[in-house]
């Protein structure tokens, strides 16, 4: 999973440094943050309907279309997934001292 998400990262931004006429991709770059926003937007509101409907496929396709499009994000704004991944990993580190300190407590 970790791999696919880096791929995805860096065909986006292939397409950024290497636009390819007629992709999906560059026609958001093209059109630029708004639109970015907006599909995020849109994309954010179709998992969240998705996630009530008992099919998962529906939110497991919708997950991937707003996976897609923030990582199109990141790629506008100049913000690396290693930025991302940092941030992540700082945490796991602060989530198991805090389960640490809530194991504490219970002694
Ligand atoms: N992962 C994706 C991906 N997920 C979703 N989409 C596109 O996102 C769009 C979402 O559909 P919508 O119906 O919401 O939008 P739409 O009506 O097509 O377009 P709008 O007018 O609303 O913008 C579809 O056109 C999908 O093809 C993607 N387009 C590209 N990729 C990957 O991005 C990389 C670059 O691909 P190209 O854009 O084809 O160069 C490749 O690795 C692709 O696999």
């Amino acid at each position: 999973m970790k791999q696919e998400i880096d791929e995805l990262y860096q065909a986006v931004l292939e397409r950024q440094k290497n636009p390819v006429k007629g992709s999906y991709t560059d026609y958001l770059f093209d059109k630029g943050l708004d639109k970015i926003l907006k599909k995020v937007g849109e994309e954010s509101t179709e998992v969240i309907v998705a996630a009530k409907n008992p099919d998962k496929s529906e939110i497991v396709y919708e997950t991937a279309d707003l996976l897609y499009h923030l990582m199109v994000l990141l790629v506008e704004q100049g913000v690396t997934f290693d930025q991302i991944k940092e941030e992540l990993g700082k945490r796991e580190g602060l989530m198991s001292k805090t389960q640490e300190r809530r194991e504490i407590k219970k002694l």
